[in-house]
């Protein structure tokens, strides 16, 4: 089995890392051929601005929504959350658009910049989950078929809408496998 990770920019590499860890191979995402025999895809974090530009340049956005909408398993986190939501607060910026879901771009403000915590997530279990959160977004608002699946401070910071996931935190930047765990998971 193949995972896709888009690589236009961002902490891809991270991911391909994690997928290893899991016994998975995880082949890098530049061109629209490359999407052919991938299980399932992961959007990185970095800029969504330029991420979504990037897409829009290499003709990526159209394949993938395809893709997912036959059902292929897509997983953002960060820039990638804010690239699956159907509404960017503020925000005209290219998108995926496919979640019932409203994004906060750099929603904890300047001062916090970046921040550590460890949250509860009951699809992964009863031990909470270290979240690194850097200049992230969370989710002013989930609407079926979408749902949140853990909340920080009263927001949504990890959200599933059937084969569609994402998290506000980078999972890819720890050593607890358990978010990429539970996407392959959605795969099979
Ligand atoms: N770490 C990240 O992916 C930051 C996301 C960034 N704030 C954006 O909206 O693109």
């Amino acid at each position: 089995m193949k995972i896709g990770v888009l690589a236009m920019q961002g902490a891809f590499r991270e991911h391909i890392a994690s997928l290893a860890a899991l016994g998975v191979e995880g082949v890098e995402i530049r061109r629209e051929r490359q999407l052919e025999g991938i299980a399932g895809l992961i959007i990185p974090g970095g800029e969504s601005t330029t991420i979504g530009k990037l897409m829009v340049e290499f003709n990526l956005l159209e394949p993938i929504r395809e893709l997912a909408a036959a059902g292929m398993p897509v997983f953002g986190t960060c820039a990638g959350m804010v690239l699956l939501a159907r509404d960017i607060i503020g925000s005209d910026q290219p998108r995926l658009g496919l979640m019932h879901v409203s994004v906060q771009r750099n929603a904890y403000g300047r001062q916090v910049d970046s921040f550590e915590v460890d949250l509860e997530i009951p699809v992964l279990g009863e031990e909470p989950f270290h979240a690194v959160f850097i200049r992230a977004p969370y989710l002013e608002r989930v609407e079926p078929p979408a749902e949140s699946l853990a909340t920080f401070m009263g927001k949504t910071v990890m959200a599933r809408q059937g084969n569609l996931l994402a998290t506000a935190f980078h999972p890819e930047l720890t050593k607890d496998l358990r978010v990429h765990r539970y996407f392959l998971e959605m795969i099979k």
